[in-house]
């Protein structure tokens, strides 16, 4: 294979293909590439491509890195098994689960994070505790740490829920995320012929991102790895950002003890232009705990100053951001190049009023995710019950949308029966003693359940489970009557057909087994994951985007209070903060654009807030340039359509309205006040210029 695109230690790295390997470096020095050209190179050296394991952050991550392997050595680069933790875990629980001796059966249900909480709140209903002491968020933040290994105790109330929420996932052959790399862990470490097998498969084991890895995912790797030691770590202990969920830095420690792997460092930077990077090396030489102090150079040039903009209130810095987002734009860039970061997702909410306004395109992450809206859910209850009627949870969320007469109280009696009797809720409708109209109302729809199951296994093409889950189930009939918003809900649910459509071609066997595999991966995904081709701009907290680069980052709300946030006080939390902060300045690689607000409305109420402290540690003192972005613009260009500065124009929606700016891609139009400001691309058939009389 052509090692072209790599410098000399990369190069070192990517051939060096057998003992344990850390490439330790910095930010945008291209360890993921390293990584990625590295696997391709093992293939290319007659490795068995499916002796390979790499393990990446998010499955977004995962899938470049399966795309970039296939652009280099072509369809062979499918065979090894690229995922996340959570996803390789999931899968191999499928297959061994059984080896755990519990309840648990090899179709047990994934539960996200949503389906979590409401499993604890219930819990905390059914103990008679006050909701508000014992609440959802909190009480799932401490079981996962309690799970992986951070907190060792519990208040007594607390414990007792805990019990109780194990139980309950138990008995309803459930786990949450933390479960899946807990019992994969449980049985490596439990059973030496599955141990055995496993390092025999997986000769070969990559990680990404190693900083962020938590006791419980190095114990893994370590069981995994330990036979060949053929382990290749990549990191930059300057981005560990996972503390609070038990990402351990030491690992680094134990890695070097455990493996002795030969070290390699880069130290070029490929992603940024140096105003940025200095910007990044000032900010995290205030850091006193690093392990190393290695400053990134780049050979891309000094490229724009680094801004700084403040502005009056929180929503002035959304209109700010919305207003240089459009001059970019005019300038050449696409929405998708650009990304609007902060330090915690309420923040996000304000830009996304702005960016309607100024019609912007955006994705959110953080907002209600797609995967975790109530169609969407509802939909993939019904298939999963259709697959596995033992399943509970599924049953419970749908057996009443759409309404079918079946209230609480009979879905109680049917929960309490099914548990005297340990059976499935489903199995309990025909045994339960309920008589009349209820009896009636289940049956009928134990009846839809049937058929389709009935349906599902007999279709040729598996989008089609979709429909069949619309239609047959009244739910399409339900949106129907909802007017707008149903349709908005349908849209949603339409989008389910492309995950469909993909699953059917990644995954073989029968449609059952398709579908298990892709509602496996729905549960784990997040919107990172969803819109990805589209011409977007990022709403995103920094946590979402590690890995990722951008031509161009906001950093919005740099304040105090808000970051670092309030609830980070101690010297080790402020660090981990400033790490935050750094992982956020070296996404970008052109531009870099921080502002702050002197008002923000927070926790319903005005705060005023200075300056945050990691603008003073960039040490931008040079800069001059402040107002560059927002006074750029581009002057109006060549015209592709008979519409012209002043002219009038109708639009379908937003009705008359005057073009006040028009270039070779955008066209600005003033409407009424009600709806003020639009920009469309140039040429764009929603716009019809009204002819004038003379
Ligand atoms: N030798 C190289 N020549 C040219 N471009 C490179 C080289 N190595 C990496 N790059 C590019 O530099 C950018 C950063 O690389 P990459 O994302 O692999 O860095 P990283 O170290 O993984 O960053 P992060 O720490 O943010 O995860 C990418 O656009 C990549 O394609
Ligand atoms: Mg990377």
């Amino acid at each position: 294979m052509q090692l072209k695109g790599l410098n000399d230690h990369q190069i070192q790295a990517v051939k060096a293909l057998e003992g344990a390997v850390a490439v330790i470096a910095g930010a945008g020095s291209g360890k993921t590439r390293t990584l990625t050209y590295r696997i391709a190179n093992m293939i290319d050296n007659n490795i068995f491509p499916s002796s390979i394991l790499a393990v990446t952050f998010t499955n977004k991550a995962a899938r470049e890195m399966k795309e970039r392997v296939v652009d280099l050595i072509g369809p062979q680069g499918f065979a090894p098994m690229i995922s996340t933790f959570h996803s390789f875990c999931a899968r191999f629980l499928r297959d061994e689960i059984e080896h755990l001796g519990d309840t648990y059966t090899r179709h047990y249900l994934i539960l996200d994070e949503d389906d979590a909480k409401q499993v604890i709140r219930d819990t905390v209903k059914e103990l008679n505790l006050d909701p508000n002491r014992y609440n959802s968020n909190r009480l799932k933040d401490y079981f996962s740490k309690v799970k992986n290994g951070q907190y060792d105790s519990l208040e007594y109330e607390e414990e007792k829920v805990f019990i109780k929420y194990n139980e309950y996932l138990k008995v309803n052959n459930s786990m949450d995320f933390d479960d899946l790399l807990n019992y994969t862990l449980k049985i490596l470490k439990e059973n030496k012929a599955v141990l055995d097998m496993f390092q025999e498969r997986y000769k070969y084991i990559l990680v990404d991102e190693f900083q962020d890895t938590n006791i419980i995912q190095y114990e893994l790797i370590l069981l995994l790895g330990s036979k060949y030691k053929n382990v290749f770590i990549v990191g930059d202990p300057d981005q560990s950002i996972y503390g609070f969920r038990g990402a351990n830095y030491e690992n680094y420690t134990f890695f070097l003890r455990d493996f002795k792997p030969q070290i390699i460092v880069l130290d070029q930077n490929y992603r940024s232009s140096m105003h940025i990077l200095t910007a990044a090396n000032n900010l995290i030489s205030n850091n006193r705990n690093r392990k190393t102090d290695k400053l990134l150079k780049s050979d891309l040039g000094d490229g724009p100053l680094v801004i700084k903009e403040v502005r009056e209130s929180d929503k002035d810095e959304a209109y700010f951001v919305a207003r240089a987002i459009e001059i970019l734009v005019h300038g050449g860039y696409q929405f998708k190049d650009i990304a609007v970061l902060y330090r915690s997702n309420a923040i996000g909410r304000i830009f996304e009023e702005a960016f309607l306004r100024y019609n912007i395109p955006y994705i959110i992450y953080g907002g209600i995710s797609f995967f975790s809206r109530k169609e969407i859910k509802d939909m993939l209850s019904y298939i999963r019950l259709a697959l596995f009627e033992h399943d509970n949870i599924s049953l419970k969320r749908i057996i009443n949308t759409p309404r079918r007469k079946i209230g609480q109280t009979t879905i109680s009696k049917l929960e309490a029966y099914a548990a005297i009797h340990h059976i499935s809720m489903y199995e309990a409708i025909d045994r339960i003693n309920i008589g009349g109209q209820t009896r009636e109302a289940l049956q009928s729809f134990k009846k839809i359940i049937q058929v389709l199951r009935d349906e599902i296994t007999q279709i040729y093409d598996l989008t089609q489970v979709v429909d069949l889950a619309l239609q047959l189930t009244g739910y399409e009939e339900m949106l129907r009557l909802e007017g707008n918003e149903g349709k908005d809900r349908y849209d949603n649910i339409q989008e389910l057909k492309s995950i469909f459509y993909n699953g059917a071609v990644d995954y073989k066997g029968t449609n059952l087994e398709k579908i298990e595999q892709i509602l496996d991966d729905m549960a784990l995904k997040t919107d990172l994951d969803l819109e990805d081709d589209k011409n977007t701009v990022k709403v995103a907290t920094i946590h979402q985007v590690k890995g990722l680069e951008f031509k161009a980052v906001f950093m919005v709300a740099m304040e105090e209070t808000v970051f670092p946030s309030d609830i980070s006080g101690s010297f080790t939390e402020i660090e981990e903060e400033r790490r935050v902060a750094y992982v956020g300045v070296t996404r970008a690689k052109e531009r870099l654009i921080l502002s702050h607000a002197k008002q923000r409305f927070r926790y319903g109420q005005t705060q005023y807030n200075s300056p945050s402290r990691f603008i003073e540690d960039m040490d931008l003192e040079k800069n001059k340039e402040k107002r560059l972005v927002v006074e750029q613009e581009v002057a109006p260009e060549v015209v592709q359509d008979d519409i012209h500065v002043g002219d009038s124009v109708l639009h379908e929606k937003y009705g008359k309205g005057v073009v006040v700016m028009k270039n070779d891609e955008i066209t600005r139009v003033a409407f009424s006040i009600e709806f003020g400001i639009k920009l469309f691309t140039t040429g764009h058939q929603a716009l019809k210029k009204i002819k004038s009389e003379n």
